[in-house]
């Protein structure tokens, strides 16, 4: 499996303290990955550097085929690079219905100039539906935002991103504040989504890894303490003794 996103030996210190030190990940083109870790590990600051918003001290981020570094390029550039990443509260326009919302995502995939004639066409009508289904949220079309659940508003967000077709898909916590049945809803979806593009997923709930099943990152201290199945991760005892406890 060819790499869709390189880390290679990336490190960042904030006023002299090494957040990320001489990290090295990569993700395939359709792979679902859960990356965990203690808290301070580096995992918001490491989802920074990929997204362009923090930049490293040393090493190099590479991505696609043939592999070009993204630290050459802005946040904007990286985001229509097909990078794009889910915070952990989700920010949708809750004054607006699911389908303006998704119609506005549809919308900010353009570039500026076409944006400035951009009208809502039965094509986009057709593409709302397909990405509110995608997200299991055909039946809410008309709802405002605001007045969805959680879980919801959550699946509503990442339904905004995948209007802009994003290759590689940053999600921050997402079984934070979810129900259970919305919690199996969310691992369904990002199992889904994982399928045609690569999907790397923050999370605490060891649970909700479980779930994934899928190839677990462990990050200490800014570094890969282990790599592999969420058993084969969870019985080394370094993983233990800093992140689960005896
Ligand atoms: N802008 C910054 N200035 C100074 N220190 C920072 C900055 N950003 C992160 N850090 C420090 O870098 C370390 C890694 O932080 P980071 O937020 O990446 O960890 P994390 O694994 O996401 O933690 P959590 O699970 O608590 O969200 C922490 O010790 C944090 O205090």
């Amino acid at each position: 499996m060819s790499a869709l996103l390189e880390v290679d030996g990336i490190s960042v210190s904030f006023d002299g303290f090494r957040a990320i030190n001489n990290l090295s990940f990569s993700i395939g083109d359709a792979e679902l990955r859960a990356v965990i870790g203690p808290n301070g590990a580096g995992k918001t600051t490491f989802m920074d550097i990929v997204t362009g918003k923090t930049r490293p001290d040393s090493g190099d981020v590479k991505w696609g085929t043939p592999p070009k570094s993204l630290l050459r390029l802005n946040e904007a550039r990286i985001a229509r690079e097909g990078v794009g990443r889910k915070f952990q509260r989700p920010t949708v326009f809750e004054d607006q219905s699911v389908a303006d919302n998704l119609t506005m995502a549809l919308k900010a995939d353009r570039s500026p100039f076409a944006v400035l004639g951009w009208r809502p066409s039965r094509a986009s009508a057709t593409r709302v539906a397909d990405l509110a289904s995608e997200v299991g949220l055909a039946d809410h079309l008309p709802r405002k935002a605001g007045e969805l659940s959680h879980g919801q508003k959550q699946w509503l967000e990442i339904g905004m991103l995948l209007a802009q077709e994003p290759r590689l898909l940053l999600v921050d916590e997402p079984a934070a504040g979810m129900t259970l049945a919305e919690r199996e809803q969310t691992t369904a979806l990002l199992v889904r989504l994982a399928r045609t593009r690569a999907v790397i997923v923050v999370e605490h709930d060891m649970d909700f890894v479980r779930r994934l099943n899928c190839k677990v990152t462990v990050l200490h201290q800014g570094s890969v303490l282990a790599e592999g199945s969420l058993d084969h991760v969870t019985r080394n005892p370094d993983v233990i003794d800093v992140y689960l406890g005896r």
